[in-house]
């Protein structure tokens, strides 16, 4: 596994610049509030078009500037757990993982339904509507639903804010078991070095 991203962008008063390439399966992007990490998650994801990037994930070119190449979002076979979940409201939990079985590409990966509801623990909230569930429970919901895509990376966004420390514990813990045992790469933005510290020393710094 490998994340090659070199990523020049400015938006406003704030510029990123990233160069890293590493074997590492869990990348952290780091830095103080404001400094562009979600930027730079957007741009990977192919939602937002960098002034210049050259970005592969194990090889697969995801988008170079130089060669006039950039994969529509819907191609670039990630998982995206955005800072506030966006859980469909209208739809039960099961209806929202099953969203994300449909959203499968051509080229999926394969992925163990059970074992991701499994490592989860969310099988007890099938019926459940997103405005009745805790933050924790919802956090665990859109990383599930992510993961039902069959994404060859996950890229997560502040995962663990507005969670309270207990809540915090408990999804870094399935975060760290989706790693080791669904073997998914990941992406991690977070603005807590603790955070950072205890899931990886593969760390992209800015700000
Ligand atoms: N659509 C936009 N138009 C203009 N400026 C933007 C836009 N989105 C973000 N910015 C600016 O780009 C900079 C980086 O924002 P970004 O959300 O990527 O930072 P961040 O590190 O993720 O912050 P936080 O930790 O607070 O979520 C900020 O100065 C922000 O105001």
């Amino acid at each position: 596994m490998s994340f090659d991203i070199v990523l020049r962008h400015a938006t406003g008063e704030n510029s990123i610049a990233i160069d890293h390439h590493s074997d590492a399966s869990l990348v952290a992007i780091t830095g103080p509030s404001g400094c562009g990490k979600t930027t730079a998650l957007n741009c990977v994801a192919g939602l937002i078009t960098p002034q210049f990037a050259q970005i592969s994930v194990n090889g697969r070119t995801l988008i170079d500037s130089e060669r006039n190449v950039s994969l529509p979002a819907e191609s670039r076979r990630c998982g995206y757990i955005f800072q506030d979940a966006r859980l469909f409201p209208h739809l039960r939990v099961s209806a929202n993982l099953a969203y994300g079985m449909r959203m499968r590409g051509a080229a999926h990966t394969d992925v163990d339904h059970a074992a991701v509801i499994d490592v989860l623990g969310i099988g007890g909230l099938a019926d459940r509507w997103p405005a009745t569930l805790s933050g924790g429970e919802i956090r665990r919901v859109a990383i599930a639903r992510a993961l039902m895509s069959g994404p060859e990376f996950l890229l997560l966004d502040e995962p663990l804010s507005s969670l309270d420390k207990a809540r915090g514990e408990e999804v870094l813990g399935m975060i760290e078991r989706i790693h080791s045992q669904l073997s998914v790469p990941m992406l991690y933005v977070s603005h807590d070095p603790a955070e950072v510290a205890r899931l990886t020393q593969t760390i992209i710094k800015l700000g």
